[in-house]
């Protein structure tokens, strides 16, 4: 069996029930190759039109819709925040969890991020776990060593098995928003060793695990990105936001 290629949309905060329906009509008139599915990732109070739009569509057994983060805890008194609970209840899928902006700007920890996928696999949501370096620690030849903390922490937590039903993101904050892409070559080298270290303690798992790339991606740097061995799809921003754009992408996954 081989891996699916994951066209994910991380809107961040932007986005409104316009940009819904033109995804929509756009992806509508798409055709996909058969190994394509499509994630989409509005905020929260978007997610159960998004997901209603789909089925309207009928294009459930092709898009996914996802949060873009959740609470570690399960129920209570923690305002403003949202439970994998919540997600099951509206039929949400998948959720992102430890998007560097989340880890950069909220401060959310290697533990804290291994909580939420703790909660979210409890609960039958698929994490998108966000892993990627800064350009210093780049620089410094230290991306290995980064990436290889970030994963420990949710293996320790949760377990290799686990795995089988995460997909991982790779996104360099350095190219995040930046303009920036990683080359396919670098990005497929990084890839090759995020699924080296799974494969490490679990061989048949890091097989099948979807590694997406993120960072600056869009319709003229997509295909080359998707075309390396080790580049399972996209976790895609900017390029997101214009419907146009993404279904092209889409189109030429
Ligand atoms: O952070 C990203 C997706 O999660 C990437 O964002 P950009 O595609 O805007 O660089």
């Amino acid at each position: 069996m081989s891996r699916s290629l994951i066209v994910a949309a991380n809107w961040k905060m932007n986005g409104d029930s316009a940009l819904i329906d033109a995804m929509i009509a756009k992806l509508s008139q798409v055709s996909f190759n058969d190994n394509v599915k499509v994630v989409i990732a509005p905020s929260f109070p978007y997610l159960d039109k998004l997901n209603s739009a789909v089925k309207a569509a009928n294009l459930s057994d092709k898009i996914s819709v996802s949060a873009q983060n959740i609470s570690e805890q399960t129920s209570g008194a923690f305002t403003g925040e949202v439970s994998t609970a919540m997600l099951c209840d509206l039929a949400i899928s998948h959720t992102i969890i430890g998007h560097s902006e989340r880890r950069s700007i909220y401060g959310e920890s290697d533990t804290l991020i291994a909580d939420k996928v703790a909660v979210a696999l409890a609960a039958g949501v698929t994490p998108i776990l966000c892993i990627g370096e800064s350009e210093a620690e780049r620089e410094a030849g230290q991306t290995e060593q980064v990436l290889a903390k970030q994963l420990s922490a949710v293996i320790e937590k949760t377990g290799i098995e686990a795995f089988a039903n995460i997909v991982l993101a790779y996104e360099p904050v350095w190219a995040i928003g930046t303009g920036k892409t990683a080359s396919p070559e670098m990005a497929q080298e990084t890839h090759a060793f995020i699924r080296k270290f799974i494969a490490a303690s679990a061989q048949d798992i890091a097989l099948m695990l979807p590694i997406l790339y993120g960072g600056s991606v869009n319709q003229k740097t997509s295909e080359a990105l998707f075309a390396q061995p080790d580049i399972d799809g996209g976790l895609i921003g900017g390029a997101s936001l214009k419907a146009d754009e993404f279904g092209t992408i889409c189109q030429n996954a």
